[in-house]
């Protein structure tokens, strides 16, 4: 049988880089809220013994297509655990919303959304954290789709705490250009020496990216954007980019101005939400 699991993006609610390690991975203090909009999956497991994407996403290659590539870990955690079904297999579809690279975390969550449900559909019986520590092994923003609560993430954001940010409505607009990650974690202008602070005082202090600088600088589509949204609302960057987030109190105070939206900029309207809309599909909500 067919079922359907959401795959929600998520925004940096703040972002700020504190130093960066021997391996050059760097340590962020960051606030992560889910958007009650995203992909959707649709998955029937079966006993082919095999992980089938029916619907190829452009620009990425099968085998690295982090949908399959959780389903295969997943496998090979729950045969180590010999709770494996026989021959188990899934055929898995996504209806593809989020822009790729957008810093919306996408690929982690629809990462997280197959580990969660094939566990849940083939009866793995793999605990929250044991999904997660599968899940950043494929990307540092799995492990916060894969627990389901908007959270406070320190270290490269596998360190997760609860935190209960206010549900606002965003205007989350993409200036049309595609950024990678490892390209602004590499500038050398970045800022990577922010102090670290408690969640208290960065709850009590206005929220920024220390991407946006770089990003601004690098990307003249993302600085208009911005610089357009702060006649609005208050603005920012989310993860490296290159989606902008405009915060609104209400959803047609923030569907208003994405009529207002400069030619080439495409946007959508969503609700933040502090609990993911795949822990709620899981718990039949
Ligand atoms: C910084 C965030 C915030 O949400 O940005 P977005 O990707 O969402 O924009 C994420 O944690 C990103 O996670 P993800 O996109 O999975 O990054 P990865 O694939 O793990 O890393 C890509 C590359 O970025 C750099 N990198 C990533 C994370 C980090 N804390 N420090 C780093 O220096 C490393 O060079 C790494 O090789
Ligand atoms: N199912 C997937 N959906 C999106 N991107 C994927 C997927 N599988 C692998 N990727 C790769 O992961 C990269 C990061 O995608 P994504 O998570 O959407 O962006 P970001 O981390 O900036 O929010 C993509 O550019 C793509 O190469």
């Amino acid at each position: 049988m067919m079922s359907h699991w959401p795959s929600p993006a998520k925004l940096n609610l703040f972002l700020y880089i504190t130093g960066r390690r021997p391996d050059g991975y760097h340590n962020l203090q960051t606030l992560f809220q889910f958007l009650d909009y995203g992909d959707t999956l649709q998955i029937s497991t079966d006993h082919s013994d095999r992980i089938q994407l029916l619907t190829p996403v452009a620009g990425v290659a099968e085998a690295d297509n982090l949908i399959v590539r959780a389903a295969e870990r997943l496998k090979q955690a729950a045969l180590a655990k010999q709770t494996l079904p026989p021959k188990a297999g899934a055929q898995i579809a996504i209806d593809k919303r989020l822009p790729m690279g957008g810093g919306l975390g996408g690929g982690s969550s629809n990462a997280a959304t197959v580990l969660v449900a094939l566990n849940h559909l083939w009866q793995t019986g793999l605990t929250p954290d044991e999904l997660a520590a599968i899940g950043v092994q494929l990307g540092a923003d799995v492990p916060v789709f894969v627990k389901g609560f908007a959270a406070f993430a320190q270290g490269v954001g596998e360190q997760l705490q609860p935190a209960e940010p206010e549900e606002k409505w965003y205007l989350v607009a993409h200036p049309g250009v595609s950024i990678s990650t490892p390209a602004v974690f590499n500038d050398p202008a970045l800022t990577r020496d922010t102090p670290v602070r408690t969640l208290a005082t960065l709850l009590s202090s206005p929220f920024a990216n220390d991407c946006e600088a770089v990003v601004r600088k690098r990307f003249r589509e993302v600085d208009e954007l911005v610089s357009w949204l702060l006649e609005y609302a208050p603005s920012r960057l989310t993860g490296t980019g290159a989606c902008v987030f405009a915060e609104f109190d209400t959803e047609s105070a923030a569907r208003q101005v994405l009529e207002l939206a400069p030619n080439g900029v495409r946007g959508f309207v969503a609700r933040g939400v502090n609990v993911s809309p795949l822990q709620r599909a899981l718990r039949g909500d």
